[in-house]
């Protein structure tokens, strides 16, 4: 069987892991899969609608279980925040998804993000560091490593994996 993570980032592939301890006989692939939203999602329910594409993307390229992770930013009251969003999807049409970490971004970045820059850029700049997306990402950076994209991505990952399990024994 083949599980598909719709990403070439290793931040996201590395999140895959509790799918691939519970269906053990399982294959990652991973696919460069289109979220069929904008490069940087400005809103929850545009990042959210992009993990559910990345997620189905990968089944219709063959996977019999797809995930998808999408990074974006969403803005509340008090500023702009980054947002999480995962999905699995399967053959059967089964699609799940959840939300993972939000974190308030400093005016500096929120700044770089209105003129059009992509968070990833902006966050390279920041740290001198082209590679920050696929390891600490924002989410380290700002939470002084103590928690990094990687393992913001393994949070979703279990929840959704939590959630088609839970689903799929009903
Ligand atoms: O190759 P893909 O899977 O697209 O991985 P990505 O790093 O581009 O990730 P997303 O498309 O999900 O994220 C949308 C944008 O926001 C950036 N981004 C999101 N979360 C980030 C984080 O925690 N640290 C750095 N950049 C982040 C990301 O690099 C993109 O510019
Ligand atoms: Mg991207």
């Amino acid at each position: 069987m083949k599980i598909g993570i719709g990403s070439e980032n290793p931040a996201k592939i590395e999140a895959v892991g509790p799918f691939l301890t519970y269906f053990k006989n399982a294959e990652l692939v991973s696919y460069s899969s289109d979220s069929l939203v904008s490069a940087q999602p400005f809103s929850d329910e545009e990042t959210k609608e992009g993990a559910i594409n990345r997620a189905k993307d990968c089944v219709k390229q063959g996977a019999e279980i797809g995930l998808g992770l999408e990074g974006g930013v969403m803005e509340m009251e008090d500023g702009m925040y980054l947002c999480n969003w995962g999905a699995v999807a399967d053959l059967e049409g089964n699609v799940f998804s959840a939300a993972g970490a939000r974190i308030l971004l400093p005016n500096k970045v929120v700044e770089g993000l209105k003129q059009g820059k992509e968070l990833g850029m902006l966050m390279a700049e920041l740290t001198n560091d082209p590679e920050i997306r696929k390891k600490d990402g924002a989410i380290g950076v700002f939470t002084n490593g103590m928690l990094s994209r990687s393992e913001m991505f393994l949070h979703i990952s279990n929840i959704l994996l939590g959630q088609y399990v839970y689903n799929l024994n009903k």
